[in-house]
């Protein structure tokens, strides 16, 4: 399908990946999630908890600093260049040139169980580099908002498994989140998918 500009800089582009392509990323999430830096949940700086699940690729990420070890000190899977290289070719698709995009990081994040993420913006990248998000199971309802504050006006857009959200330029320190996902919504054909993962590019420029 065509690339669909939400607003300056954030680009949706559905229906990028093939059922076998997303059935790839799916079967390696669930293999990062295994690793020693595996699938943990994340404690914010006032004691509350994520709803997500998370892994980090290349760097670890946790509020709201990344580091090259976890919080309790276990190395961090690398990042990919295979999922540089997709991310290279995505930003290509939304922009028509990918410039000096150059990724050194992933955030993978599993919604499961009523799971959402609040407003927040992606500012612990010291580059200006887009972000590039793919999705995979169940479709969420995703909230890109303004630069200035969490609330409106914004654009609720649903991304569904195998769609990338491109977000840069003046969109790449938009306030955004996920409300809620869908259950049940994550395509038939995908074998032990549980819930939504989404899949976060970044150039952390550190
Ligand atoms: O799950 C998503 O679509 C967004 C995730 C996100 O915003 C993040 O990891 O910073
Ligand atoms: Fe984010």
């Amino acid at each position: 399908m065509e690339p669909r500009v939400v607003t300056a800089g954030a680009v949706h582009l559905p229906e990028r990946f093939s059922a076998a392509q997303q059935q790839g990323l799916l079967n390696r999430c669930r293999r990062w999630a295994g690793e020693p830096a595996g699938l943990h949940r994340v404690r914010m700086p006032r004691g509350g908890m994520m709803s997500v699940r998370q892994v980090c690729l290349g760097w670890h990420w946790s509020p709201y600093r990344y580091r090259r070890v976890t919080d309790d000190g276990r190395p961090v899977t690398a990042f990919p260049a295979w999922l540089g290289a997709l991310a290279v070719e995505c930003v290509t698709a939304a922009y028509g040139s990918a410039d000096d995009f150059a990724p050194d990081v992933a955030i993978v994040n599993h919604y499961s169980g009523g799971a959402r993420m609040g407003m927040h913006q992606d500012n612990e990248e010291a580059s200006a580099a887009p972000v590039v998000s793919i999705s995979l199971g169940d479709t969420a309802l995703f909230r890109l908002g303004n630069t200035d504050n969490r609330n409106r006006p914004w654009h609720d857009l649903r991304l569904s498994s195998g769609d990338v959200f491109v977000f840069g330029g003046p969109a790449r320190r938009a306030f955004h989140g996920v409300p809620k996902v869908y259950p049940g919504t994550a395509p038939p054909g995908l074998d032990g998918i549980v819930g939504r993962w989404n899949i976060t590019v970044r150039q952390t420029g550190l």
